[in-house]
């Protein structure tokens, strides 16, 4: 005896032609429970995925769009997984705001969907408070359009939280001169150092220093297709989860 049918997701794809929107459309072409019914890249009408009934959106497009997309899913309805970087705090808020009058909505924003690279953020916030030196850098293909990365951002946050509920004076630093950005940006208060190299996908090191020793975290994203089995998760789980998740560590029990 079988069970009920159950029916496939109806996922559309924002930046579905480019490098990771391509191999999630594959990937949610290939899943038997799920259904790709749109995929829209820059130029094409918006409304094409709630024409094709899309019940989630994926959204790998530019930092520059993403929030004006995510108002669309919420308006249409349409439940959002995000990877898609260039978020801050203001726009959390307001993305929280818009679901208020949607409480079955859910919209999941990760900075980084390789499990390796949640994994590692948890890492870096684990040790932080261990350490007292610690600076981030990251490292990606050159056609990235932001800096630093998002999940440098994110990591940076995190280590901040750590030391600050450890009780941590900032780190140790003499430098009195420098060249403009020879010490990298200052995200909560924590170096993050940004390198775009041909050749590269997307990698991270949190370098932590104490007392006669150091800690590298390190995670390397050696192909993109790294980037799809959280993405399918996200997309499986999210009308399970209204409102506004941020991070897969969520929908992983980390
Ligand atoms: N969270 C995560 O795990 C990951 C996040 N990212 C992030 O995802 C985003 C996309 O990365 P990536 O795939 O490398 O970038 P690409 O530039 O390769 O792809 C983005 C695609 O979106 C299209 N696009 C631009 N504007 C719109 C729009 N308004 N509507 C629909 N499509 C649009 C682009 O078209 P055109 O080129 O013509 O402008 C392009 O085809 C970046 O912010 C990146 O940092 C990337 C990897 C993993
Ligand atoms: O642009 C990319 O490629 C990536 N963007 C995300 C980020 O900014 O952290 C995730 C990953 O690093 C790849």
């Amino acid at each position: 005896m079988t069970g009920p049918e159950v029916e496939p997701i109806r996922v559309g794809v924002l930046g579905g032609r480019g490098k990771v929107g391509e191999q999630v459309c594959r990937a949610v072409d290939e899943a038997e429970d799920l259904d790709l019914v749109a995929v829209v890249d820059a130029g094409d009408w918006l409304f094409n995925v709630a024409d094709a009934g899309a019940q989630v959106v994926v959204d790998f497009t530019h930092p520059d769009v993403v929030l004006d997309n995510v108002r669309f899913c919420i308006d249409q309805g349409i439940h959002a997984v995000v990877g898609t970087t260039g978020w801050d705090a203001p726009k959390f808020d307001q993305v929280r705001a818009w679901l208020e009058p949607k409480p079955d909505l859910g919209v999941l924003v990760a900075p980084n969907f390789a499990i390796g690279a949640v994994l590692s953020m948890r890492f870096a916030a684990m040790a932080a408070r261990f350490y007292e030196s610690v600076e981030i850098v990251e490292l990606h293909h050159p056609a990235k359009a932001d800096a630093p990365s998002g999940t440098a951002a994110r990591t940076a946050e995190l280590v901040a939280a750590a030391r600050a509920e450890a009780g941590m004076a900032p780190p140790p630093d003499a430098t009195t001169s420098e060249l403009d950005g020879a010490r990298g940006a200052l995200v909560h208060g924590v170096h993050v150092h940004s390198v775009r190299l041909a050749g590269l996908v997307a990698h991270q090191e949190v370098l932590m220093g104490t007392q006669g020793e150091t800690l590298t975290i390190r995670h390397d994203s050696i192909d993109r297709s790294s980037f799809v089995p959280g993405v399918l998760l996200g997309v499986r789980e999210i009308s399970g989860r209204p409102g506004l998740t941020v991070g897969l560590e969520h929908l992983l029990d980390l």
